[in-house]
């Protein structure tokens, strides 16, 4: 059966509609980087700006595949529209064993109000900063109310989640040594809500008393959110109603400190600058540039140029 190509805006109205199909195929050109993207994103730029994008990180085995079901089950009680991300930033595929696959397994695979994708962040330059922003704004406009990214913990991604987010939720859980963790891995600064899982295992009161302690030594100004520590026993989805009501005071926090605003800023300019730079590559890739870039490299070797002089050259075009 041969199939015509669906234009941008057909694409879209289709993903509004909910049509899962056309949301996972918009998603889709944003990870090949598809040259129809420019017009995407213009056709989706009316709709987006509605969600609410929550960041979940944490180490391996924390449960975060088994969080999300649970956070995802307690926002259709409340009768909102779920997107859900995840993020793999170590493979250079899509579609293998991720957590996003788990979760597609759960009871919220066949629910029309969630959708489920995941994505390698693959390894050339602005993968996740570019794609990521782009995948958010497409389950945005295609009218999710909250959108989940879940991210493997390992080291430089807790930070990009956190800078994609509205909200970071961090999870912890007892027996593994996640109190030391999270001081290593500079994961106090990013959290607005702390979550302390497996709370039926020995010690989690008192990987919540670390932290908590840990956390009352940073300095925060006058009227600034204060993350809360919240137990949950994700299995049993227990602790889920109480996550979500933090989400959403963290919201309204954010939303009349101007923090959520800030926070968006931020992503469009890491966004921004990420196309920019993609752009810059691919023309440095090409033919022509490609050959003046390694002419301009031969003269910095043979002392004829400066490398930042042959930037300055490279930049000039
Ligand atoms: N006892 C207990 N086990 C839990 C709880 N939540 C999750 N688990 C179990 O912990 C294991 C890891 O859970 P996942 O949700 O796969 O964890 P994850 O953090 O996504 O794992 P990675 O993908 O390896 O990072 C599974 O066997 C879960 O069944 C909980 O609240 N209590």
């Amino acid at each position: 059966m041969s199939r015509r190509t669906e234009s941008p805006d057909e694409l879209v109205a289709r993903a509004r509609d909910g049509e899962a199909r056309a949301i996972g195929r918009l998603i889709s050109q944003v990870e090949d980087g598809s040259s129809l993207l420019r017009e995407v994103m213009a056709a989706l730029t009316p709709y987006a700006g509605r969600a609410h994008v929550v960041g979940l990180t944490g180490s391996p085995g924390v449960g975060k595949s088994t969080s999300t079901n649970a956070l995802v089950a307690e926002l259709r009680g409340r009768d909102l529209r779920v997107g859900v991300l995840a993020i793999d930033p170590s493979s250079p595929y899509s579609g293998g064993a991720l957590l996003g696959d788990r979760i597609r397994m759960s009871e919220h695979a066949t629910d029309p109000g969630v959708f489920i994708r995941s994505m390698a962040a693959r390894g050339h330059l602005g993968g996740v900063s570019r794609a990521t922003p782009q995948a958010l704004r497409v389950l945005d406009a295609a009218g999710c109310d909250v959108i989940l990214v879940e991210t493997v913990g390992v080291g430089q991604s807790e930070v990009e989640i956190a800078r994609l987010a509205d909200t970071t939720i961090v999870l912890l859980a007892p027996g593994m040594g996640d109190g030391i963790q999270a001081a290593k891995a500079g994961i106090l600064e990013i959290g607005d809500v702390y979550v302390i899982n497996k709370a039926d295992r020995d010690g989690a009161d008192q990987v919540r008393r670390d932290l908590r302690s840990m956390l009352a030594l940073a300095e925060r100004p006058e009227g600034a959110w204060r993350p809360p520590v919240l137990k949950t026993v994700a299995s049993a989805g227990e602790g889920a109603a109480e996550v979500v009501d933090a989400i959403d005071a963290h919201r309204a926090w954010a939303g009349e400190s101007g923090e959520l605003e800030r926070r968006r800023v931020r992503r469009a300019r890491d966004e921004i600058e990420a196309i920019a730079l993609t752009a810059l590559r691919e023309r440095w890739g090409s033919v022509d540039e490609g050959n003046r870039l390694d002419g301009l490299a031969a003269a910095v070797v043979a002392g004829e140029s400066d490398p930042y002089a042959a930037a300055d050259g490279l930049l000039d075009d």
